[in-house]
């Protein structure tokens, strides 16, 4: 592929640093092709503009660190670090769903996007660029009820158990309604797209069922809740 243009090549890393680390900033930057010229320096992993506790929003904003966007951020990226944790040792006993979890990775980069843009500074081509569509939703409902109808009735609470696999599962779900709580004051401002706040929610009920399918797949006992003694 040929080299990104000088001002492709920009924009490319404009936008990736306002959604996301700057370590998948030089991955994808990678994957693009781009070619190191002796005129086009290879950017920086560290721009050191974050430095004074101030970073930026995909629409130019200067936020603190510690504001509520940067934490929904954050979590996120918690959040599919945990999914590729828990996907690691999915793939190490052949789970034939990994797909679902490397599109679940991906669609939350799309989360990041659409918070990272704040619809009261974004400009409509921004808009545009960070939709986020009912669709993953609706695929998320399709595979939870794919895995609910192969599993026996919940009849008790179960305790993140199940093996390494489910129990990284529980992890991810966990971390998951986190990122929901995080979401939710954003997306209820009107800042963030609903369907961002939607897709957490029936992600966290799609992992506890990943992690109840898992177990079972794998011939693992689910620990279930007994009142101590
Ligand atoms: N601590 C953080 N937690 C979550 N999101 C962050 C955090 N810091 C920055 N961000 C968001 O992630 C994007 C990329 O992070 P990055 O580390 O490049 O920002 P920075 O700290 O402002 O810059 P630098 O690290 O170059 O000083 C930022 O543009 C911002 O939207």
């Amino acid at each position: 592929m040929a080299s990104l243009s000088r001002s492709a090549h920009r924009h490319c890393v404009l936008f990736i640093t306002c959604i996301k680390s700057q370590h998948i900033v030089c991955g994808n930057l990678r994957s693009f092709g781009t070619k190191s010229e002796p005129d086009q320096a290879i950017p920086k992993i560290y721009t050191k503009t974050g430095d004074k506790g101030f970073s930026s929003t995909f629409t130019g904003e200067r936020r603190p660190k510690e504001d509520g966007l940067f934490e929904a951020l954050g979590t996120t990226d918690e959040l599919s670090s945990a999914i590729g944790l828990a996907r690691e040792f999915c793939l190490e006993k052949g789970h034939n769903f990994t797909h679902q979890l490397d599109k679940i990775q991906c669609v939350l980069q799309d989360v990041g996007s659409n918070m990272a843009t704040p619809r009261s500074s974004a400009r409509e081509s921004h808009i545009k660029k960070t939709q986020f569509s009912s669709e993953p939703v609706a695929e998320l409902e399709s595979w939870i009820d794919s895995y609910t109808e192969q599993l026996p009735p919940l009849s008790n609470f179960i305790l993140p158990s199940g093996g390494k696999s489910s129990a990284a599962l529980h992890v991810a779900r966990a971390v998951c309604r986190r990122a929901e709580r995080c979401v939710a004051p954003i997306v209820r401002s009107d800042e963030a797209d609903p369907e961002v706040g939607k897709y957490l929610n029936r992600l966290s009920d799609y992992l506890f069922t990943l992690a109840r399918y898992t177990a079972m797949k794998e011939g693992n006992t689910e620990r279930i809740y007994r009142r101590p003694e």
